[in-house]
């Protein structure tokens, strides 16, 4: 207990656990965050982190290896591993796509090996929890993992015990705020202020992240600010926001056979793209862990490389089957989709459903196949464009999947006035073939977006079928040809 208490104090001494006012990604101000990182710099705190741990350990059932979830638990696992002689197993973050494409380091005998897993802090429990489910898919046998500090998030609890899994932890945030109390490093109104923060339900961050749009300094902020404001809404405005600062107008359609396939593609290509577009419900699953694994991955991928999840999902039902089709499990496709595609045939009521889920909708104005009916039908377009504008849903539609300009162009064709504009997609984009036999149509990359007046481009077998090898050189093509059409179109420098 004299020790934890220390090290409670030593953690805040290091400015492991920080307190003040900390901007959540939400926007909700924190009073209280973590960042256990640190302690690497810190070799009198590792080790004394690592006494109490293997304290911990040798009370726990017998196991025959440890694995520490990466970055911040790893030096923590391999100083165990050597002072108490347990041999250690790594999870890797990504699948090496290249040599033995192992996923888990280290020796092990599937069915037998039991498993000990260590983390150095717990929000939601979803680390352990995609670690487990990684090691249990090789054989490896695991039902335990101590945490160094836990935010007492009621969810891990839930969510750990659900995927069997039972958690020692060494800190509590209670006991952390009563130590730092008593030991004179926080003031009482502090302590409440972060009691009371932590009784509405919030989440304690682990670092802030900034928002992750750059201005470029060389005097062309104004104009590219100028044409984001013109947009329906943030959501549009903050996917122009990534256009412009990844320099990249290219969407991925990600119509890959399986879920590993798709976050492979991703890893290799995320930082050309300024979105993904899934078709979630063809892709192929083993079970039900492997489409929650999924989410998880797709989630970090679009967060790391900064880019939009579009679901193709196309809706086109009345809105309470489309808010089940929305939120029901295994997809739960309300739960990580930023973007949802949707055609305007049931009408606006619908658009209600996306709005109480906070999703951007994109409306199917025209399709690129041979005699698609919304681009037969006389008005269908304008129609389309009169049910946002009418039913007042301009915040939540953040564009049109079209062949041509629904509305008022951004900048190029009859564009620079002040009229609000939607983002136009673009699919039916390749650089190597004119369509397929089942109908699909194709243009280049300059015509989508000089003739056709494109924003974002489509592009999924152009890239696909170039092979895994050439993925990135493929990505990169478009995404230069997309950026320099873009550009020209309006009249960036
Ligand atoms: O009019 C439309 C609407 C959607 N799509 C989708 O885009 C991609 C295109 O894939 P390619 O391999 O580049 O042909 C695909 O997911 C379609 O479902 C479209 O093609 N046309």
């Amino acid at each position: 207990m004299a020790k934890v208490s220390e090290l409670i104090l030593s953690l805040f001494d290091v400015g492991a656990v920080k307190f003040g006012s900390f901007k959540l990604k939400s926007g909700i101000q924190s009073p209280i965050y973590f960042d256990l990182r640190v302690i690497i710099s810190h070799p009198k705190l590792m080790q004394t982190i690592c006494e109490i741990l293997e304290e911990v350990v040798g009370g726990l059932k017998a196991v025959d290896v440890i694995c520490g979830v990466p970055y911040t638990a790893l030096p923590l696992a391999t100083i165990i591993s050597v002072r108490k002689n347990i041999p250690m197993v790594i999870k890797r973050r990504e699948q090496k796509l290249y040599g033995t494409g192992k996923m888990i380091e280290g020796e092990y005998t599937e069915g037998q090996t039991k498993c000990l897993i260590l983390e150095d802090v717990v929000t939601t429990g979803s680390s352990i929890v995609e670690t487990t489910l990684a090691l249990r898919s090789h054989g490896i046998l695991v039902d335990e993992a101590i945490v160094v500090l836990n935010r007492n998030y009621p969810a891990a609890d839930e969510n750990l015990k659900k995927n069997g899994i039972s958690l020692t932890s060494v800190v509590k945030v209670d006991q952390l705020l009563d130590v730092l109390l008593n030991g004179d490093r926080i003031t009482l109104k502090q302590k409440v202020e972060v009691e009371k923060f932590l009784a509405e339900g919030q989440t304690i961050p682990e670092a802030v992240q900034p928002l992750k749009t750059e201005q470029n300094g060389d005097g062309e902020e104004g104009i590219e600010s100028s044409l984001s404001k013109k947009l329906s809404s943030p959501k549009s405005q903050k996917l122009f926001d990534i256009i412009i600062s990844k320099q990249s107008n290219l969407c991925l359609s990600a119509d890959c056979e399986t879920w590993q396939e798709l976050i492979s593609i991703g890893e290799v290509v995320g930082s050309k793209i300024c979105a993904m577009k899934t078709h979630v419900d063809a892709l192929s699953f083993q079970d039900p862990n492997e489409i929650a694994l999924f989410k998880r991955k797709l989630a970090e991928l679009a967060s790391e490389h900064n880019f939009v999840i579009i679901e193709d999902r196309k809706f086109a039902d009345i809105g309470s089957t489309v808010m089940k089709q929305l939120t029901a499990a295994p997809f739960s496709i309300s739960e990580w989709a930023h973007f949802v595609t949707v055609h305007s045939i049931p009408g606006p009521g619908m658009l209600k459903a996306f709005k109480e889920k906070d999703k951007g909708v994109i409306l199917i104005a025209e399709m690129s196949s041979v005699g698609n009916l919304p681009s037969i039908l006389p008005d269908y377009k304008k129609k389309t464009l009169e049910m946002v504008e009418e039913s007042g849903n301009e915040d939540i539609v953040v564009g049109f999947v079209s062949q041509s300009r629904v509305g008022s162009s951004l900048g190029g064709k009859g564009g620079g006035g002040s009229a609000t504009c939607f983002l136009q997609f673009t699919p039916g984009v390749s650089l190597h073939s004119t369509g397929d036999a089942l109908g699909q149509q194709y243009v280049t990359v300059r015509n989508a977006i000089l003739e056709r007046d494109a924003d974002v481009i489509i592009v999924g077998r152009g890239i696909l079928q170039q092979g895994r090898e050439k993925w990135v050189e493929a990505a990169e093509q478009y995404r230069k040809e997309g950026w320099e059409a873009l550009k020209e179109k309006l009249q960036l420098k």
